[in-house]
């Protein structure tokens, strides 16, 4: 806790005493190289926590109507996830030989397990109840993920913020149920082509749909950094997590948020 008789300082309002021992490598001797590793997952999860942030922030703006705020936050995710994108250049110099120096000391613990990413996921609709089976032991974990899960996605607050424009969003998929994933609805591709048939008459809802366009992209190209770097450090082999590896790191790039924002390309 701050002390009010001591002046504040930069250490103390960082809590850079608490940061600073927060890396603890586990390996016997200890591997040069896995406090890179370890360093380069905790500032993921920081960008990952203001990413968060920024799209509860976007959300709430848009239940409210206020598309200017939600794309000035939209904007800042943008920013975020391009360190994380860019991140993946200094994970690149582990070489594999370097890695399994330390790989054994981690155990089953796998970036599968990280809740901020798939509560990231959950906001931008991609819901899956059986991702919170992972925490049962961790409340914390569980608390955030069940309220991501249960609130609307961004793309639901954008459908219902349409619906409420007078836009012919359906009411079956502006009531739906927010726990479940989001499925692609013909019906919205024909929304979509009306709102980029004239982007002129719906500009700031035209600028919002590039912009989950933009962010599902940005989170494509993470998606594909991370599978590089893992084939290029572990190869084929089978995750720590229990999957497949690069295999199933493959297929999760078919995985789309917002499907009518690029079935729309096609229907122009
Ligand atoms: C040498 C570096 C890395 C390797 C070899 C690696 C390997 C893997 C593998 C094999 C998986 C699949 C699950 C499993 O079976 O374990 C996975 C999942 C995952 N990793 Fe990594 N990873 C690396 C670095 C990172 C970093 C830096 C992050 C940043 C937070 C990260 C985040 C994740 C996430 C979020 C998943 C789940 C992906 C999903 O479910 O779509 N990984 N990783
Ligand atoms: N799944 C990785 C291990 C791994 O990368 C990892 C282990 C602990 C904490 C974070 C990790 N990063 C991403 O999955 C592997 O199979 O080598």
């Amino acid at each position: 806790m701050a002390d009010p008789t001591e002046p504040l300082t930069y250490g103390r309002y960082l809590h850079l005493d608490e940061l600073l021992a927060a890396q603890a490598p586990l390996s016997r001797p200890e591997a040069h190289d896995e406090l890179l590793f370890i360093i380069q997952h905790q500032t993921s999860e920081l960008w990952l926590k203001l990413a968060l942030h920024e799209l509860t922030g976007a959300c709430d703006d848009l239940a409210r109507d206020d598309l200017a705020l939600a794309l000035k936050r939209l904007a800042r995710v943008k920013h975020v996830q391009k360190q994380l994108i860019e991140q993946w250049s200094v994970l690149a110099t582990l070489t594999p030989s370097e890695y399994q120096r330390f790989r054994g000391f981690l155990g089953t613990s796998s970036g599968f397990q990280s809740y901020q990413y798939r509560a990231v996921e959950f906001l931008l609709g991609a819901k899956d109840p059986a991702m919170l089976e992972l925490h049962a032991d961790d409340a914390a974990a569980r608390a955030l993920l069940t309220a991501a899960l249960e609130r609307p996605s961004l793309y639901d607050e954008f459908l219902r913020l349409l619906a409420r424009r007078g836009h012919p969003v359906p009411d079956d998929v502006a009531h739906r149920d927010v726990r479940a994933a989001h499925r692609e609805d013909p019906r919205l591709v024909e929304v979509f082509r009306t709102i980029y048939d004239a982007p002129e008459r719906h500009w700031d809802v035209y600028e919002t749909c590039e912009e989950l366009v933009d962010i599902e992209d940005n989170l494509q190209l993470w998606r594909f950094r991370h599978l590089k770097t893992v084939e290029r450090t572990i190869g084929f082999r089978t995750g720590t997590g229990g999957t497949t590896g690069a295999s199933f790191l493959r297929r999760v790039l078919d995985l789309s948020f917002f499907p009518e924002l690029y079935a729309v390309r096609t229907a122009l």
